[in-house]
């Protein structure tokens, strides 16, 4: 058989290949696909990794291409997690469901115990029966396509020898080992008879051991440990009980240092170090690493970059949910999905889109409030309090900071008169300051993509000409759209007007609501309402809100204006 380069995984020599066992086989490199791999296994007692050479991901999808009898199927990344569960849903197997999730992996869980537990401590365990996580074990590995398994509690010593016994029953590409013992409250979750399974069973088949100072210590029969040098040397005496690589996490060092891990491959040592967070919120961090680290591994990637992924990751989750408040313990959980930010009155948007908000839809331009002297924000308050019942910021030319800055202002000043505001084009922007949606044009981000990067409960609109365009946008899962110019306008240039005709066509046949846009004012508001479709909801306006002296004044004239022919075309 024959083996494809290896640039992911630096391997020792090439002995190393030589003595290996090869298995799997060149795979498809269609359209849309990266090589597949060719695994390797090391012999049993090699020290060489056993992950992948390279992984077979679908570009755009994340998803592991295999090939048997001419077939290929998609199959995605798996990590089994033989763990506890935790009640509080910080730590355990409900950490691991959540990180493998957020990293983007399947998860599947053989539990090991049931605990009571929450931010206070571990006021219950419940061993689950030798004979009954063997058949979990059973369940899981005899059918799915495990890549990866992750250890946590591991409650008994009969538990890590039935653990062993399947694993050479059905070996899997990599093992991660968390040898979980003692709660950070202090509470015992695997007693010291585990010990010996562990240097006698898992670590000399683990690819990385993963234990936080007591843990190293207890692994080492008690030495006390303090200090960075004494986790290199702790790493060191650990690598030498067989595991391929070992990772000694120091959040428990004293407060004083930062949060440095030691990583020691068997040939160097790696520093892992990062700010300290001030935070009561680090419960669960160690399984979260550990099952970080499986999931990158099950991708294809290498022990250090997949050391160094999860240390990042751990990190951003602890920094994003430092001061929300689960609990009322000592120690609570943090949010592995990056979503329960604290400031949630800013976060949430009162209600959903409804198409009625299209009815006086008024779009910023730079360049006008320039010319007036006055800021985005001023422009926005203004014509919401003349009526205005949706905003879209078109900043054409702004500089990415400033517009961020006013962004965020805008959304404060519109969540707080309950009315939706949208960025135009910039995607980057409405997520970082998490707008109510975008609106596109025909040539911007396509919509689909639009709806990936910001998720299903933002507002998307798309401009759009043609009854074509606009099927086509219902299609890509837009909310509205915006159909013009309807007359010649001056902020486009160039940009050919469709007519009343034209709008029209579009309502008529539009399955989304619509909202008319180009040189639509005053004196031609009441002709394009008259068309009289019911999907027309209202009219977008630019210069003759915001090209005047008082924007105030003229959005309660248009407002007043759309209100009475509202009332003649019912
Ligand atoms: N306050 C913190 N700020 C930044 N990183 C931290 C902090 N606390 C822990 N970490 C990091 O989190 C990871 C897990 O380390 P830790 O020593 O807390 O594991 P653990 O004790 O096994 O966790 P737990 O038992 O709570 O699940 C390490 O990378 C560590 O550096
Ligand atoms: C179930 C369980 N596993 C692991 C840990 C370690 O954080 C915990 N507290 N609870
Ligand atoms: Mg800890």
């Amino acid at each position: 058989m024959a083996s494809t380069s290896c640039s992911q995984i630096p391997l020792r020599s090439t002995s190393f290949l030589k003595n290996s066992v090869l298995s799997g086989a060149t795979h498809v490199l269609s359209k849309g696909f990266y090589l597949y791999s060719v695994l390797i296994h090391p012999p049993a007692n090699s020290r060489a990794p056993q992950t992948p050479i390279s992984a077979a991901m679908q570009e755009d999808k994340g998803l592991i291409v295999e090939t048997s009898d001419g077939k290929s199927k998609l199959r995605i990344p798996h990590v089994l997690s033989v763990a506890g569960s935790d009640s509080g849903a910080g730590a355990g197997i409900q950490a691991d469901l959540k990180a493998c999730a957020a990293r983007r992996v399947y998860c599947s869980t053989v539990i090991t115990a049931v605990t009571a537990q929450n931010t206070v401590g571990v006021q219950g365990v419940n061993i689950v029966p030798e004979d009954f996580v063997a058949e979990q074990l059973k369940s899981v590995l005899s059918d799915m396509h495990v890549d990866v398994v992750k250890t946590g509690m591991l409650p008994s010593l009969g538990i890590v020898k039935v653990f062993h016994r399947s694993l050479k029953q059905f070996p899997v590409r990599a093992l991660v080992v968390d040898p979980v013992m003692v709660s950070t409250s202090g509470d015992v979750l695997a007693g010291p008879s585990i010990l010996a399974g562990f240097r006698e069973d898992l670590l000399p088949v683990a690819d990385i051991v993963t234990p936080n100072l007591k843990e190293a210590a207890a692994l080492l029969g008690g030495v006390h440990l303090a200090t960075v040098d004494d986790m290199r040397s702790a790493a060191k005496a650990i690598y030498d009980m067989g595991p391929r690589n070992v990772l000694i996490k120091g959040g428990d060092l004293d407060a004083s240092f930062d949060a440095v891990d030691i990583f020691f491959d068997g040939e160097n040592f790696y520093e892992l170090r990062s700010p300290r967070i001030t935070t009561r919120n680090t419960h669960g961090t160690g399984c979260t690493f550990a099952s970080c680290i499986a999931a990158e591994l099950a991708k294809g990637a290498s022990m250090l970059s997949a050391v160094r992924i999860a240390k990042r990751y751990v990190e951003t989750a602890l920094d994003y949910s430092k001061d929300i408040a689960i609990g009322n313990g000592l120690q609570g959980p943090f949010d592995h999905l990056l979503k329960l930010k604290s400031d949630v009155r800013n976060s949430c948007r009162p209600r959903p889109f409804d198409p009625d908000d299209l009815f006086l839809y008024a779009v910023t331009d730079s360049g006008m409030n320039k010319k007036w002297g006055r800021s985005i924000r001023d422009a926005v308050k203004a014509a919401i309090e003349g009526g205005a019942t949706i905003i879209q910021l078109r900043e054409k030319d702004a500089e990415t900071r400033d517009f961020l800055e006013s962004a965020k202002a805008c959304v404060k000043i519109c969540r707080f008169h309950g009315i939706p505001l949208l960025i135009n084009d910039r995607i980057d922007i409405a997520l970082a300051c998490n707008a109510d949606g975008v609106h596109v044009g025909q040539s911007d981000m396509p919509p689909k993509v639009a709806r990936a990067l910001l998720g299903p409960e933002k507002i998307i609109g798309v401009s759009c000409k043609t009854p074509e365009q606009a099927h086509r946008a219902w299609i890509d899962g837009a909310d509205y759209i915006g159909c013009g110019g309807v007359f010649p306008t001056n902020t486009k240039k160039n940009n050919i007007s469709v007519g009343l005709g034209g709008l029209k066509d579009v309502c008529v046949s539009s399955r989304l609501p619509v909202v008319a846009i180009g040189g639509i004012g005053a004196s031609n508001a009441r002709s394009v309402m008259e068309i009289g479709v019911p999907t027309l909801k209202g009219v977008a306006v630019v210069s003759a809100l915001f090209d005047r002296e008082s924007v105030l004044v003229e959005t309660r004239k248009l407002h007043a204006l759309l209100k009475e022919t509202a009332l003649s075309v019912k």
